[in-house]
């Protein structure tokens, strides 16, 4: 007997199918695409390796939602509880103060063997693992400095520790077979008007050239550099900025990451794609949402995440992009943040295929700007739910709303106990 999830589903494909639009091969076609899931959502950027540290490099998180992830082992968890409520096989990003070691070592000294079982747990997640060095959240950067520091001396570590990152990442992708993006973002910049805007260009750049300077074997890392208009303690100047990046990506052959959040209110990635994608061989995205002063709130289904799958749709961009996700919520539940912003970005590139991009195309480029204007707007309200419920039950994960059932659960079976255990310590 057909469900009723089923049943709406092949109502919906008839509909889909009177324009050209097989539903099946859109849904094939989306159980390919690997979302980037970002471990920090779970612990409020904190990590592991410095317990006492506060966050620094401009970024904040607000909110005190009970439950956050204390060791590996529960983020594990926590991230394995998010991907049973998330269709498809995905990534995991991590940053370098998640190394899972007793060691006390500082970030310019991890190897791979710091990161081991997350390596292992990914392997038996059926997970890939893509990477960040954190040049943020550490003593060398109190100062708001990193690899553009003027002191030659902790400018050196920051490069050694960009340096370790890389072979880090390279060990990812060698072990999981699945590339890892290693993507470098710094928070250099000055909260008031600099004197001199050149000089820590010059030294960020010098900086860059030494971390990239070793050869490392695409199949299994490829670099990424990310731009940011400004942060915290940072808003008048920062060195990294987009004009800096995108011209470093482009001469040196990197990966130009654009977080949806690191841009002046009103410009959008979206826009960005297809102009970037014709002079570089991929981008990385963070998907993010800004909010006044904050580039990170949990992404929801608005107009940027459409027209980015539009973009990347449209464009058949999907090959050469690496979708990563950054936001970070503590005023929520954070498994349920991940699970949220996730989602949404699946369904978001399922919406772009489920529209007819060549009946588009072609009327724009005949001039009928009324097709096109019509089409857009009628295909917002066909039934792309009834596809997104099927793919959902068929990749065995809940339908619609059914998952916030499971995370209350979780949150009350697991998460809040978490509380009671640190409160007794
Ligand atoms: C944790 C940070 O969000 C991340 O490293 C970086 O991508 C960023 O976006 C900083 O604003
Ligand atoms: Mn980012």
């Amino acid at each position: 007997m057909q469900t009723s999830v089923e049943k709406s589903y092949e109502e919906a494909k008839v509909l889909y199918q009177k324009h050209g639009i097989n539903v099946d091969e859109v849904l094939e076609a989306l159980a390919k695409i690997k979302v980037s899931v970002h471990c920090w959502q779970g612990d409020d950027v904190r990590g592991f390796l410095f317990p006492d540290q506060e966050l620094t490099g401009g970024i904040s998180v607000t909110g005190n939602y009970p439950g956050k992830a204390r060791t590996p082992k529960q983020l594990q968890a926590d991230m394995e509880k998010a991907f049973s409520l998330i269709p498809g096989k995905h990534k995991v990003n991590l940053h370098a103060i998640y190394a899972d070691t007793n060691e006390k070592v500082d970030l310019d000294q991890l190897e791979p063997k710091h990161f081991q079982s997350w390596v292992d747990w990914a392997k038996e997640q059926g997970l890939g693992l893509d990477f960040n060095p954190t040049c943020f959240s550490h003593e060398k950067s109190s100062d708001g400095f990193t690899l553009s520091h003027p002191d030659p001396e902790i400018r050196q570590f920051w490069i050694d520790h960009c340096k370790a990152s890389r072979k880090i990442g390279a060990y990812f992708g060698e072990q999981l077979g699945q590339t890892c993006v290693t993507n470098v973002w710094v928070p250099d910049g000055y909260k008031d008007v600099p004197a001199d805007r050149m000089a820590p260009r010059q030294r960020l750049k010098d900086s860059l050239d030494q971390v990239f300077a070793e050869e490392i074997d695409p199949k299994y890392n490829l670099d990424a550099v990310e731009s940011k208009v400004f942060g915290l303690g940072s808003e008048a100047y920062v060195v990294g900025s987009h004009e800096f990046y995108m011209g470093y990506g482009i001469k040196n052959d990197k990966l130009i990451c654009l977080d949806a959040g690191h841009f002046h209110p009103t410009e959008v990635i979206s826009n960005k794609l297809s102009s970037l994608a014709l002079f570089t061989n991929g981008i990385l995205l963070h998907v993010s949402r800004p909010m006044r002063w904050d580039s990170d709130h949990v992404v929801v289904m608005d107009d940027e995440l459409l027209d980015i799958g539009r973009e990347l749709v449209r464009n058949k961009l999907l090959d050469t992009t690496h979708i990563g996700l950054d936001f970070f919520d503590a005023s929520i539940n954070r498994v349920a943040a991940w699970v949220i912003g996730t989602r949404n970005t699946i369904k978001a590139l399922m919406r772009a295929m489920l529209e007819p991009s060549e009946a588009l195309k072609k009327a724009e480029l005949e001039g009928d700007f009324t097709t096109r204007l019509a089409l857009t707007e009628e295909f917002k309200s066909y039934p792309f739910g009834a596809v997104w419920d099927y793919y959902c039950a068929k990749q065995g994960v809940p339908v619609r709303e059914e998952w916030l059932a499971e995370v209350k659960t979780y949150e009350k079976e697991v998460l809040l106990k978490r509380e009671t255990e640190a409160a007794v310590v």
